[in-house]
């Protein structure tokens, strides 16, 4: 080791000099001040590395002999130095081949070596084949050695009085290092330390420079980014500058905030489809100990992905990044003013802090502008989309227009599928199903049927929540099922996550309850469809009222019809005789009044007529009278005609059905052929009668009724009830105010003018001129016993104006039997009302060739119902063999 000093100990120094040596002396000194000078100079004018290099290799070298120069810096982070700067043409080192190890190594300080030379008070030199095989001696010095150098003169670059780096100088001389060499270094080691110290401001400057002006860059290009794609492209262009070979991935907070998803990547490195559709798909865990550090963090982190992978070796991404061969990764946190907006993981081994955070505001602000825009646009899709659905939904008239509505929009817009809707029924309190979408459970049919046919009520848990809520709620399936909520089993058969539920409301009324499960829904747009789906079904409803009130109108209008035609042609009845005078007194007593009325008499007597004229003569003359024949209709009928029904009471009742009680409301109910109602239908039109209001059958809502009762019969009633057929306590309901019609033979006085009334009348319908009927014929009517009385006798009527001739009725057919018996009055008149029908019936039946029903039946000859016409022959024993003989 060699210390420099103008007065060291070496011999030829410590000599006294001579003239000529202190001239030499003298000379040298001067010389050593003007290179001195000289190099001082040259060193102020250092700027960079490449001026310090240049003035080692041209400069010194062109004074000195030496091989080579290093200069290596103090790290006192980790107590090291490193080379820094490398006058390295004409070193032999460079063909080393742990060159490039030692060009990149970090030295330590705290090693003999090293220490000599920073408690050295000025430049000191080694022999290295003296210490390169000391222990703890760094490498370089072996290496140097083993490329022939042999000495090394190491300087303490100082700045602030602190050791900043070293001056490494080698020779491969074996002289070494001259005086003068030594004495120059030390001289201008200052110099060389100060130029040091301004190279490394410099290129901090220089670094500060370039990171600005690409942060300037990198921002005026963020600036026109206004989608996805352009923020890709612009932090890939920039990361790529950083680190050419680097990935990145920003991952943005879900709004559920409890995860993170891929918003936009550069996932180049890999092209295993696995690991990218991974990676693309997945969401992950804010929570997972990397994700949440960096959001925690206002300053950019480190990650050792290997260190990461034990922390968390469930962290499946990592794992990913590892096989994509990142070793490394930072992650700063992207934010908009106090907000968490994601945050940008980069394939990095270094981070400068500054550099990142300035990139990650950029990438912040663009973010937070490009999620704005598509909050925007995704607002403005839904609005217009709710326009065009409310477009749509204005359009909807029945059920199926809204399910096809429904259904479009579900799928294509929401990407969901409508699970129920169900409507208060009018009762308010149950819930009826009202569209379904029963794909949706493709395997579970059964159990979803089941459940659709249900009738919940208002009261029933969920649908009570969902009611009470304001905007709706969400259930989430697994959570459902956690809970013990019975449907969820059925919901999660779907494979969707929730199922929301929202009232349908219009204004403040709750009028159902829509149900859709989905993975997501948007909010708004929800609410939106909703609110448009309220009102379509509420207009659906008050549709399907006036299609109710329509319907009713129409069967009204066929009463109103049927009492035009009526009194258009009975504007009188005819029969001026005592027995009908009778009649007219009793109608004109009761048809003021609200009193049942029991019209009798034997059929065709004209009943139903008179039933019109105390109608007609009522204060509900202004409403239709309604008119049901109990004869008419199958026994199973008779209760849903009369009473009405709900939809779905009974299989087969599609819709709901008025009944002919609640029509007659506030007007009269004519019940013909009462005798003919079944003994339960009895008790129940009794109940009815009693307590003036009924309920229809399935329907749970009471409905008042004013109705004013009128029935008629042929038959006796009272023998009916002997015989246990009818009802007393109904009879005596009904008997309030009877009225009986007797038959023809017994006002043979009205025969006469019925006859020329019929005339007339069928006249003026076929267009015939009918003069005058022969007194023969007229002679023949009055002996006639009628046992279909006034309707036969109509009926004769019609077919002689059929059969005449110049305008005068010559003859009139009488049926044969009864003309027989018309030849023997008295035989006729010792026969019972039964037997007189009984034979009426066969003798018709065999001019209809047995034909009892339908058209050129008996039942139409005798212009009643074919129902009637059975139960009249069972009840008079008219079998096949009678008329078939
Ligand atoms: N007094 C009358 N004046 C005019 N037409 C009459 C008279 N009586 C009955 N008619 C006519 O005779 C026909 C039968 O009358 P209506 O249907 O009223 O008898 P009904 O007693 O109700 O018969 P059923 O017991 O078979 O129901 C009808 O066409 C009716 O217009």
């Amino acid at each position: 080791m060699k210390e420099n000093s103008r007065d060291s100990k070496s011999g030829k120094k410590a000599a006294a000099p001579s003239d000529n040596v202190l001239l030499q002396t003298v000379e040298q000194y001067k010389r050593e001040r003007e290179i001195l000078l000289a190099l001082s100079s040259d060193l102020t004018k250092v700027r960079d590395k490449n001026d310090l290099i240049l003035l080692f290799k041209k400069r010194i070298k062109g004074l000195f002999y030496i091989s080579h120069t290093i200069v290596t810096l103090i790290d006192y982070k980790d107590a090291t130095y490193t080379p820094f700067l490398l006058d390295n043409d004409g070193s032999p080192i460079r063909s080393h081949q742990r060159y490039q190890e030692m060009v990149h190594s970090r030295f330590p300080l705290n090693e003999p070596f090293i220490q000599s030379v920073l408690h050295a008070a000025a430049p000191i030199s080694f022999l290295l084949e003296d210490i390169m095989n000391e222990p703890q001696s760094p490498p370089f010095l072996r290496v140097n050695y083993e490329k022939g150098v042999k000495e090394i003169l190491m300087a303490t670059l100082m700045k602030e009085e602190k050791a900043m780096g070293f001056l490494h100088v080698y020779t491969d001389k074996p002289g070494g290092f001259s005086t003068e060499f030594r004495s120059i270094i030390n001289g201008i080691i200052p110099q060389i330390s100060s130029a040091v110290s301004n190279i490394i401001k410099n290129e901090e400057l220089l670094k500060e420079e370039e990171e600005k002006s690409f942060l300037l860059d990198f921002s005026s290009e963020i600036a026109t980014v206004r989608t996805k794609e352009g923020l890709a492209r612009a932090v890939q262009g920039a990361l790529h500058k950083l680190n050419p070979s680097g990935g990145f991935v920003i991952r943005r907070i879900n709004e559920d905030k409890k995860a993170l998803s891929p918003y936009v990547h550069d996932l180049s490195k890999t092209h295993d489809k696995k690991i990218l559709t991974a990676l693309e798909n997945s969401v992950f865990p804010i929570n997972d100990g990397i994700q949440n550090r960096i959001l925690n963090s206002a300053i950019p982190m480190l990650f050792n992905t290997e260190r990461e992978i034990q922390r968390s070796p469930d962290s499946a991404y990592l794992q990913y990044w590892k096989q994509m061969g990142m070793e490394n990764f930072a992650g700063i946190r992207l934010r908009n003013g106090e907000t968490n907006l994601g945050i940008l993981l980069l394939d990095l081994d270094d981070i400068n802090v500054k550099l990142l955070k300035g990139i990650c505001a950029q990438v912040s602000i663009a973010m937070a502008n490009i999620m704005a825009n598509e909050q925007i646009t995704k607002t403005q899709e839904e609005q217009s989309f709710l326009l065009d659905f409310s477009k749509d939904i204005t359009r909807v008239r029945t059920r199926l227009d809204l399910q096809k509505a429904i259904f479009t929009v579900l799928d294509k817009t929401m990407h969901t599928q409508l699970a129920m809707i169900r409507v208060i029924d009018d009762d308010g309190i149950h819930l009826s199903s009202f569209m379904y979408d029963r794909s949706l459970f493709p395997n579970t049919k059964g159990t979803f049927d089941d459940m659709v046919a249900i009738r919940i009520t208002v009261e029933e848990t969920y649908t009570a929540q969902v009611l009470a809520s304001e905007e709706g709620l969400m259930f989430n399936v697994e959570e459902e099922l956690k809970n013990g909520n019975a449907y969820a089993t059925l919901w999660k058969t779907t494979g969707l996550k929730n199922m929301y539920a929202l009232p349908l409301r219009v204004g403040d009324k709750n009028i159902g309850t829509i149900w859709m499960l989905a993975n997501r829904l948007s909010p708004l747009l929800v609410k939106g469809i909703c609110a448009q789906i309220s009102i379509a079904i509420a207009n659906i409803q008050a549709n399907e009222q006036l299609d109710g009130y329509k319907k009713k109108l129409e069967v009204e209008n066929d009463y109103l019809k049927e009492q035009i035609k009526t009194i258009y042609n009975f504007s009188e009845i005819i029969g001026s005789g005592e027995a009908m005078q009778k009649v007219y007194r009793l109608i004109s007593l009761v048809a003021d009044s609200n009193t049942s009325v029991l019209v009798t008499g034997e059929t065709g007597t004209g009943k139903e007529l008179i039933a019109r004229a105390i109608h007609n003569a009522s204060p509900r003359k202004e409403k239709l009278m309604v008119k049901v024949n109990c004869a008419a209709l199958p026994a199973s009928l008779i209760e849903s005609e009369l009473f009405g029904h709900e939809r779905g009471a009974f299989t087969g009742a599609v819709d709901r059905r008025i009944g002919k009680f609640e029509l007659a409301n506030n007007s009269t109910l004519f019940l013909d052929e009462i005798g003919e109602l079944p003994l339960d239908a009895q008790a129940k039109l009794l109940r009815v009668i009693q307590e003036r209001e009924l309920e229809r059958i399935g329907g749970k809502q009471t409905i008042k009724l004013d109705v004013r009762l009128i029935a008629a019969t042929n038959r006796n009633l009272e023998e009916e009830i002997k015989a246990g057929r009818f009802r007393a306590d109904l009879y005596f309901r009904l008997n309030v105010f009877p009225i009986h019609l007797p038959p023809l033979r017994q006002r043979l006085e009205d025969i006469e003018p019925l006859t020329n009334f019929f005339i007339q009348k069928y006249a003026r319908s076929t267009g015939r001129k009918i003069r005058s009927i022969s007194p023969r014929v007229m002679h023949k009517l009055r002996s006639y016993t009628w046992p279909g009385n006034v309707r036969e006798l109509e009926h004769l009527v019609e077919r002689s104006i059929l059969l005449s001739e110049d305008g005068k009725i010559e003859d009139i057919y009488i049926p044969e039997n009864a003309a027989e018996d018309q030849q023997n009055p008295a035989l006729l008149l010792n026969r019972s009302l039964d037997e007189v029908e009984r034979s009426y019936i066969i003798e018709t039946l065999k001019r209809c060739a047995g034909k009892i029903s339908g058209a050129g039946s008996a039942a139409e000859v005798l212009k009643i119902p074919g129902n009637t016409l059975h139960s009249k022959m069972k009840k008079l024993g008219i079998y096949k063999s009678d008329y078939f003989s």
